[in-house]
């Protein structure tokens, strides 16, 4: 008695063929992210437009990449912070990332991927490529159906000409306890929206919006984490919350998960539309650029500067 039932992330279907602007298909699901935005600052979503193929090869193309050698995966730097490969940090010891910038596109990901095997890896690379083309398709429809929630679905050209891609593959390794240990620390994202996959290995958690209650994700193959980023709340004038969320791990296995983050492009001001803006919603931000605050950001948590929210930093 009095025994709490855990709560869980909704699952909204964005399967329906005839998912389209101005349909009423696109009306109901649209008032379901609405809702579950709202309660949980996060939702899950059923979308079936990668092929299962693809869903479960990504997560095998992963474990090749990342079973390289050391020497070889730290080759794969990059002038932008958190880009490149990333592992052995003291702080997240299991947890590794190689991020692919504009991963939809065949080229980038063929180059990328020449650092790694240098006579290229073709499979790997289609692989990448058709992942992410997919998973933008869900994005951006999830992107207009919080415009519209907002009314503010005229700004979103200036968001798909404003936005890049970056895909990111995650390794934890298994921390061999029973206890659980913590893979990524509780934190939100920068970005506008993340969209996260993961294998067969559970330990994402996501904090309610509304209660502060954390929520272990469980998804399915055909489900996909949607979180909203600091960036889309800023721009939203805090109308949407930025969802925290975590890594905790037990267990032997491997976690492997990807990631889509949409990133405002560099030099491009991040700042609230003036339909968003008035005397009962005065602007909660100063107007920024992504790639400075996360610059920023990054070199403020090496100095053991580094505040949760980079927003509340830098920019009020
Ligand atoms: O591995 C996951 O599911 C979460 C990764 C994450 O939160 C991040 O890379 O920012
Ligand atoms: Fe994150």
């Amino acid at each position: 008695m009095g025994s709490h039932t855990p709560s869980k992330l909704p699952a909204i279907d964005f399967t329906k063929p005839e998912l389209k602007p101005g349909t009423d298909q696109w009306d109901s699901v649209k008032v379901q992210v609405q809702q579950a935005l709202q309660e949980f600052g996060c939702f899950q979503a059923l979308f079936d437009k990668i092929p299962l193929e693809i869903r479960e090869t990504i997560f095998s193309a992963s474990e090749e990449l990342f079973d390289l050698p050391l020497e070889i995966k730290s080759q794969n730097v990059s002038k932008t912070p958190y880009h490149g490969y990333i592992g052995q940090h003291p702080k997240i010891p299991l947890f590794e990332s190689i991020n692919f910038d504009d991963a939809h596109v065949l080229e980038n990901v063929e180059a990328q991927t020449r650092t790694f095997w240098p006579q290229g890896n073709i499979i790997f690379s289609e692989i990448i490529q058709s992942y992410a083309k997919g998973i933008i398709e869900l994005d951006q429809m999830i992107k207009r159906m919080i415009l519209e929630i907002f009314q503010v679905e005229k700004y979103m050209d200036e968001h798909m000409k404003s936005s890049e891609y970056l895909l990111k593959l995650i390794r934890y390794e298994g921390p061999r306890t029973s206890e659980a240990q913590v893979g990524l620390g509780a934190h939100t994202d920068l970005d506008l929206v993340t969209i996260l996959y993961q294998n067969e290995v559970n330990g994402l958690g996501v904090q309610s919006s509304s209660t502060g209650e954390w929520i272990d994700c469980i998804p399915s193959k055909d489900s996909f984490i949607v979180i909203i980023g600091e960036s889309l709340h800023a721009w939203l004038n805090g109308r949407l919350k930025a969802t925290y969320h975590r890594v905790m791990l037990s267990g032997d296995k491997p976690r492997y998960s990807v990631g889509l983050f949409t990133v405002p492009k560099a030099g491009y001001m991040i700042k609230a539309p003036e339909e968003l803006v008035d005397e009962a919603h005065p602007m909660l931000y100063k107007p920024f650029d992504y790639t400075e605050l996360y610059s920023m950001r990054f070199h403020a948590s090496n100095e053991g500067r580094y505040t949760e929210s980079g927003l509340k930093g830098y920019c009020v």
